[in-house]
């Protein structure tokens, strides 16, 4: 199906969408930065390297390594760079998604190309920004089904590996809805619309007023 997703239509199949109001349009913006987001997973995709950022937009969330894309590199490089910056490895990044994002606190629109690596080399290491962390994949999210209410009970609880699963209530809110996506190696494109914080100032805070999340038609991830 063609989708118009404000800035963009797409040509893809719908995993999940909503919104906090059915008349709600997607927010007008006129700016765009673009960002990249890389996630590390082991043999198998059992396990993922996430990071808990340490200060700026989405301090204390878990995420990927990434950040803005410096002018005259491409995405790729950029999140290569930011891989080795913020954790101390290098990988075969493979490009796997793409997330359009706007937050009312901050009318530009973040444009996020998102990366997998199957393998690293270097020593995972902290720093300034980013604490690495492996989480445990859960199951379900590998067999490329996402039942919510199962996320919302399973995402603290540690496994018999000692590994915490992949804990959503301390990442950003939209990453449920495409986390199965990234880790089943099936492209994805999507857009979410974030309201005004709750918490004055805490944009973590933040609703999500708009989502819209599918798998893109007729592509692999890496080609
Ligand atoms: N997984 C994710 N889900 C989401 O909804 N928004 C995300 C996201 N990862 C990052 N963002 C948003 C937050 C922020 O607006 C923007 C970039 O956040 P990052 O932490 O990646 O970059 P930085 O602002 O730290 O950039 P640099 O200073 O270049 O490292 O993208």
């Amino acid at each position: 199906m063609l989708v118009n997703l404000g800035v963009v239509e797409v040509d893809a199949t719908e995993v999940t969408s909503g919104s906090a109001n059915s008349g709600l349009s997607w927010s007008h913006i006129d700016k765009t930065q673009l960002y990249t987001n890389g996630f590390i997973f082991n043999e198998n995709s059992t396990k993922v390297l996430l990071g808990l950022k340490k200060r700026g937009l989405g301090c204390g969330f878990y995420n990927g390594f990434g950040g803005k894309v410096n002018p005259g590199e491409t995405p790729a490089d950029a999140a290569l760079r930011e891989l080795q910056e913020e954790a101390g490895i290098s990988s075969n990044l493979a490009h796997a998604g793409t997330l359009l994002f706007t937050s009312a606190a901050d009318p530009k629109l973040h444009h996020i190309e998102i990366y997998r690596g199957d393998d690293w080399s270097g020593e995972i290491t902290e720093s300034e920004e980013m604490r690495p962390e492996w989480f445990r994949v859960p199951s379900y999210a590998r067999s490329g089904v996402i039942p919510t209410s199962a996320i919302k009970e399973w995402s603290d609880v540690p496994g018999e590996d000692g590994l915490r699963t992949v804990p959503f209530g301390q990442m950003w809110a939209d990453d449920r809805f495409w986390f199965h996506l990234l880790v089943a190696k099936r492209p994805f494109i999507g857009r979410v619309d974030f309201g005004e914080p709750l918490v004055k100032g805490d944009l973590n805070s933040a609703p999500l007023l708009k989502w819209w999340f599918g798998e893109v038609n007729g592509k692999g991830a890496d080609g």
